[in-house]
């Protein structure tokens, strides 16, 4: 395991650089992860149209593929803008959203894992999911902890030539070779929706940044934990913190 890694230069550079970001996401999260994107100096955009998402990813910086509401129409698209990204060497990341628990989407995920995703982050049980390990996910919640995960996430690391995240009380970060633990946080965050596809958004704004993926990717992990903790300590319950957290996260990086 990695010791704490100095994160300030990197979102230093997230806010110089802004780096436009792709994201197909969920329609659940939508609002909220741009927000949690913008708060961080880079810059989103949700462009999902089969007609104009591949065109587009070639121009973003990242791109993002969240799953959690998948339609056979929105695969479509995601793949088209997949293949694009990858043609213009631009980095994509997926957000497995309820893999294992569903068969649509993780066919599709098993499918797209070949097109050389640069990160993948995910809850425990769809971390075991996407590792071909039997877990206990039914819904998108998970029902495995981080730790009884680490292993499948190596493995699927290995397997996919991603560097794989796997979040909850203590998040790890791991290439299947180095790990980086990273704790904090607080359990507020699992009270809100959107906590985790909003961290994917931000790993995906980090993943453009120079030097070291990995530590670049906890970084992203260890900043979205270090406003959580600080948001819920200033708010009252799941209202207030969704506000408290935007504004600690527009604190960061900031001299
Ligand atoms: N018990 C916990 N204590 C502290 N932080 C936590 C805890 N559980 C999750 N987190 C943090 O909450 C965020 C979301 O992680 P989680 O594993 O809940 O993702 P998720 O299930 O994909 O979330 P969502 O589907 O709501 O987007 C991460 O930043 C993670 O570090
Ligand atoms: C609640 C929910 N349902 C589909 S996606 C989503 C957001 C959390 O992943
Ligand atoms: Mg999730």
């Amino acid at each position: 395991m990695q010791p704490d890694l100095p994160d300030i230069p990197a979102l230093q550079r997230l806010r110089t650089r802004s780096p436009l970001v792709h994201c197909m996401t969920n329609d659940v999260v939508q609002t909220f992860t741009a927000n949690v994107l913008l708060a961080l100096g880079a810059s989103p955009a949700m462009v999902i149209d089969a007609g104009e998402a591949p065109e587009f990813a070639a121009i973003a910086d990242a791109l993002l593929i969240n799953v959690g509401t998948l339609t056979e129409t929105r695969a479509q698209a995601m793949r088209g803008a997949i293949e694009h990204a990858v043609a213009a060497n631009k980095p994509w990341t997926l957000d497995p959203v309820a893999v294992g628990a569903l068969s649509l989407r993780t066919r599709f995920c098993q499918q797209i894992l070949s097109l050389q995703p640069a990160v993948i982050r995910g809850n425990a049980s769809e971390i075991l999911a996407l590792a071909g390990v039997n877990s206990g996910g039914r819904g998108v919640d998970a029902t495995d902890t981080a730790d009884s995960a680490l292993p499948g996430a190596r493995t699927l690391a290995r397997q996919s030539c991603a560097i794989v995240v796997v979040t909850g009380e203590v998040d790890y970060v791991t290439d299947g070779e180095r790990t980086c633990s990273v704790p904090g946080g607080d359990p507020l965050m699992t009270r809100v929706v959107g906590t985790g596809c909003a961290l994917s958004a931000v790993v995906a704004a980090c993943t453009t940044l120079p030097g070291d993926r990995l530590e670049n990717v906890a970084t992203a992990c260890g900043v979205m934990k270090r406003a959580g903790a600080e948001a819920a300590s200033q708010s009252a319950g799941p209202g207030s913190f969704v506000a408290a957290f935007i504004d600690a996260l527009w604190r960061e990086g900031r001299a």
